[in-house]
């Protein structure tokens, strides 16, 4: 099942080299959420976090994606990242059937503003939990992914780290620039 997903990685080294085994599963519902779950993808592709990325749909795909997320686990994924729209049950599903930490991205559709796909992901019964981002939240859903394996990666926490250290920069730096503009010294 897991092979039918496409292994992505940010490896650089020539193609004979065997891929690193993927540690987090990009799933969504239909391809036409790609756009909006491409953020999570660049995300983990910035903290070289291997992916695999693939199609699941609970409503159109049932089988596949009990098998999905039956079988994560076992290949060696530790976290799933699921994206879908509207009645967007895929996130919630795939959580009932992984002992895995599963994150819910709600995709906006044209409909509805996306809050259909909020509502559909985040109101999860007790017992089984999905850390649902923000409508349309996919790169930080890919930023969460990478927190959860740097828990007990200290090489990725330091590099989340020097990241968060690069925001607040970003910031201080926009300040600034902003602070000199209405002083008009720059
Ligand atoms: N919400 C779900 C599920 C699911 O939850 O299992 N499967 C597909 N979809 C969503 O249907 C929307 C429209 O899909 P199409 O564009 O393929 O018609 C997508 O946003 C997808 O995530």
């Amino acid at each position: 099942m897991g092979s039918a997903l496409m292994t992505e990685t940010a490896d650089t080294t020539t193609a004979t080299t065997e891929a690193p085994r993927p540690r987090v599963g990009l799933i969504m519902g239909s391809d036409s959420d790609w756009p909006t779950m491409e953020a999570a993808a660049e995300a983990l592709a910035e903290f070289e976090v291997p992916f695999e990325v693939g199609v699941v749909s609970a409503h159109r795909t049932p089988q596949r994606m009990l098998d999905y997320a039956a079988g994560a686990a076992g290949r060696g994924i530790s976290v799933i990242i699921a994206g879908a729209g509207g009645a967007a049950h895929l996130p919630g599903m795939v959580a009932s059937a992984t002992p895995l930490p599963v994150i819910g991205v709600p995709v906006q559709l044209r409909t509805l503003d996306g809050m259909d796909s909020l509502l559909s992901i985040v109101q999860m019964p007790a017992g089984v939990p999905v850390a649902t981002v923000s409508i349309g939240g996919a790169r930080n859903a890919g930023l969460l992914a990478v927190r959860i394996l740097a828990s007990s990666d200290a090489g990725l926490r330091s590099r989340m780290e020097d990241f968060q250290r690069g925001l607040e920069a970003m910031v201080l730096e926009k300040d600034e620039a902003l602070r000199r503009k209405l002083l008009g010294l720059g």
